[in-house]
């Protein structure tokens, strides 16, 4: 047989440091539909995913209604750890609570509130003690109370209806049930509840909009019949405390989040972690070479998290000069991973379905996304616009912003005074739902490993490590050639 391209092997040993658009995979033989290719996985030892998608703990990407929706679709977050201890608990309860993993589109404040409708608030405006969810519900007023209200600054709750007329329903109904309770009770609304809780309000127009999604494959469910949550927590003392608070909330795995894991700090809490609770599952990182990555496994990890300076809202490499090219990361550590046992989350760099088709085959168990998941419904925070743009903030972890709210603890070693900004604060374009756009990108994920040969993670690892995957390295031109190009004008439309 001539040979035709390089092996992974022949291909990372060359002293250049490649990113997944340096790399172009060769096409291999087709024998099978895509609708045969399984994107099953494992995010860690013991967690079982039917997709390979992880949201990043960020507090712009994973909270609640982040983590309901990626565990409805078979992937999972990551609830991120800049805020209390007991907020990171409740938002793990709250995601746990939400079956049906709708953003709400209705709006909620507090008894005190006064004025109406915002923008984002839809047909209702409920009054919950908190002003938030999870809640006890107080009432709620509908757009045309408001419309047909004289002195507009009067608290809401003096003429919010009584709750007492409200459709409520236990927190686990599922779509089917919910659907006959609105169309039972000839209602706009039902709100689900639990424990004497409001924990989220669908309307026939959510209903209708999730029943046009894709349909959702196999959820990602504990032991305890509810949606596996994932959470950060850090290498202080008081993670340990924090710990306890996230494994009462009923957390199924922790990433102890760090841009350079391997470290004495990271080492012992994985040690303690498995000591304590030798049934949780521990991902460490960030780490993006073999060193790295052999310590963690040898202190206990069931997972590793890769990539040092590859995320869109990075700023390490420049500040630090240190990291790697996220290709050659994914694939050193993903080789080294392998013969443990231990799967990899390829984490940051992804903004397309190719990239996560090059961070699979070059070994990675799973993908962590960030900005791919920022600008969704399911998002924290809300659209605001920008250049008639409707956007979403995302924000490092290690932005000014986002050290100045919870983290910087961290960043000022308990006795340095200065503060170092490692990432930096934007916006990403509103791209909808997670729950429609992500089944697409499976889907497209599914034509390139069809493209390759593989039918499964499984076999694309195997191809990768018989050195049957072939691939290059691509110049400058190639990669311009590989893009859209020498047109006046196009639009870019992947479903
Ligand atoms: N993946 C990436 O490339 C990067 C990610 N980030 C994100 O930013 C956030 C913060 O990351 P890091 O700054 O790496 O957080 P970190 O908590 O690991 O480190 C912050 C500082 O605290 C020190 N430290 C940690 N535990 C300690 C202990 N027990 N005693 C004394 N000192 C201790 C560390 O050595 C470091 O100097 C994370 O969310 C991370 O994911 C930040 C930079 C790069
Ligand atoms: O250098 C950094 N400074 C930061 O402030 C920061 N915040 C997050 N992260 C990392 O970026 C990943 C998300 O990257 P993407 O937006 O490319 O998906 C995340 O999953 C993190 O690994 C940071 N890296
Ligand atoms: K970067």
């Amino acid at each position: 047989m001539f040979d035709d391209g390089f092996p992974a092997s022949k291909l990372f040993s060359q002293g250049y440091s490649y990113t997944y658009d340096d790399v172009i995979f060769l096409p291999h033989y087709i024998d099978f539909p895509t609708d045969a290719v399984s994107l099953a996985t494992n995010l860690s030892r013991n967690v079982r995913l039917s997709i390979p998608c992880v949201a990043s703990p960020m507090d712009t990407v994973s909270e609640a209604h982040m983590a309901a929706a990626m565990a409805a679709l078979g992937g999972i977050a990551f609830v991120h750890s800049n805020c209390s201890a007991t907020q990171q608990a409740s938002i793990i309860r709250s995601a746990k609570s939400l079956r049906v993993p709708i953003a709400p589109t209705v709006g909620f404040v507090g008894p005190d509130a006064a004025g109406g409708f915002g923008p984002a608030d839809g047909k209702y405006v409920f009054v919950t003690e908190s002003g938030t969810l999870p809640s006890r519900m107080l009432g709620y007023i509908a757009k045309s109370d408001w419309e047909d209200l004289q002195d507009k600054d009067v608290k809401i709750f003096d003429y919010m209806r009584d709750c007492k007329t409200v459709e409520n329903v236990p927190w686990n109904y599922d779509l089917g049930e919910i659907e006959a309770v609105l169309e039972d009770r000839k209602s706009d609304f039902v709100v689900l509840e639990r424990d004497g809780e409001v924990v989220n309000v669908v309307t026939k127009d959510d209903l209708e909009r999730l029943k046009g999604y894709p349909k959702l494959g196999v959820g990602t469910v504990g032991s305890d019949g509810e949606w596996m949550v994932g959470a950060a927590i850090g290498t202080r003392d008081s993670d340990k405390e924090r710990l306890k608070h996230l494994v009462k909330a009923g957390v199924n795995v922790v990433v102890i989040d760090s841009s350079q894991g391997n470290s004495i700090y990271q080492i012992e809490m994985i040690k303690y972690i498995k000591k304590t609770y030798p049934e949780l599952d521990v991902i460490g990182g960030n780490v993006v070479t073999v060193y790295q990555a052999e310590n963690l496994i040898k202190a206990g990890v069931d997972g590793l998290r890769v990539g040092m300076g590859s995320g869109s809202i990075c700023t390490t490499q420049e500040v630090c000069a240190v990291g790697r090219g996220q290709a050659t990361a994914v694939y050193k550590v993903s080789s080294i991973a392998s013969k443990y046992g231990v799967p990899v989350i390829a984490d940051g760099g992804i903004s397309n379905s190719g990239h996560i088709v090059k961070a699979l085959t070059l070994g990675a168990s799973t993908v962590m996304m960030g900005s791919f998941l920022a600008g969704s419904t399911e998002a924290p925070g809300a659209y605001e616009y920008q250049n008639c743009c409707r956007v979403k903030k995302y924000r490092g972890m290690g932005s000014l912003e986002a050290m100045t709210k919870g983290s910087d603890a961290r960043y000022l070693g308990d006795t340095a005074k200065l503060k170092i900004a490692q990432g930096v604060v934007g916006a990403v374009a509103d791209k909808g739902s997670v729950l429609k756009f992500i089944p697409y990108t499976m889907q497209a994920v599914k034509q390139g490993f069809q493209d390759l040969g593989a039918s499964s993670l499984h076999s694309a690892h195997e191809l990768l490590y018989s050195s049957t995957l072939r691939l290059e390295v691509r110049t400058g031109a190639a990669q311009v050639e590989g893009g859209v190009h020498g047109l006046v004008s196009y639009e870019k439309k992947y479903f």
